[in-house]
Parts: C-alpha cells; structure tokens; sequence
C-alpha cells in the first residue's frame, strides 16, 4: 500500500527494535558479548547477533522481510540460553525477552500484513 511506500520498512524495523531493546531492561543484549569479559564465548556461539548489530543491518538493508529480522532476534535469546546455564541472570533474561519480545514482534508483522 501507499503507507508503506511513505514509511519505509526500515522505518517499521527500527520501531519494532526499539520496542525490544525497551525489554531488555537489564541492557544485557544491547551489544555484541564482550569477548574479553567472556573469552570462551566463540567456543560455544558460532553466529553472535546483538542489538547494536540488527541496527546496523537496518541500516544497511539487510532484513527483506519481518521473518529475516525475528531470525536474528531468536539468534540473540537461544545464543544466550545455549551459553548461560539456566539458574543465570542472563537465562531468565532471554526467556522474558522471548516471551515479552515475541508480542511485539507479532504486532508488527500485522502493521506489515495490513499496510504491506
Ligand atoms: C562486563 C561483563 O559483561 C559480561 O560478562 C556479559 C555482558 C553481557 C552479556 C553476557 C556477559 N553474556 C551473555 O550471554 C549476553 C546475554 N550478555
């Protein structure tokens, strides 16, 4: 539809994130995990994804489509539950993020279907 045309999907993607970095209340996923702090982090996560990270693929028009930005969001909650054993700070975490993450997302895949 026109609106989309008016309000790039890049537009739309950079809403939806902010929503999500709004969850993250302790800013545990806000950038890539440090490898200095956690130097076996690589050991165990093959393909990191942060925040900071899907912003600049915002940016830089990475994310055809809504499913290829929830991929990169799932990518940062089972990294997180792969790395921290369940009874962390950063396990509980991801699942509220999951849980709280996974309504805004669902929400802006409707805004896509009725403005797409
Ligand atoms: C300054 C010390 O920071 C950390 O050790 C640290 C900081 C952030 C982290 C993290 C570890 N581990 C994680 O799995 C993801 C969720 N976030």
């Amino acid at each position: 539809a026109m609106e989309l045309q008016l309000q790039p999907f890049a537009v739309l993607l950079r809403n939806t994130l902010d929503l999500l970095v709004d969850k993250d209340t302790s800013s545990f996923f806000t950038e890539p995990v440090s490898l200095e702090e956690v130097p076996d982090y690589r050991d165990y996560i093959d393909h990191p994804m942060d925040f900071e990270t899907m912003r600049n693929k915002i940016d830089n028009h990475q994310y055809k489509t809504m499913d290829d930005f929830e991929a990169d969001f799932d990518l940062i909650i089972k990294n997180c539950m792969k790395y921290n054993a369940k009874d962390t700070v950063f396990y509980r975490a991801a699942v509220k993020l999951r849980d709280q993450g996974g309504m805004v997302i669902r929400a802006s895949r409707r805004t896509v279907e009725r403005v797409g």
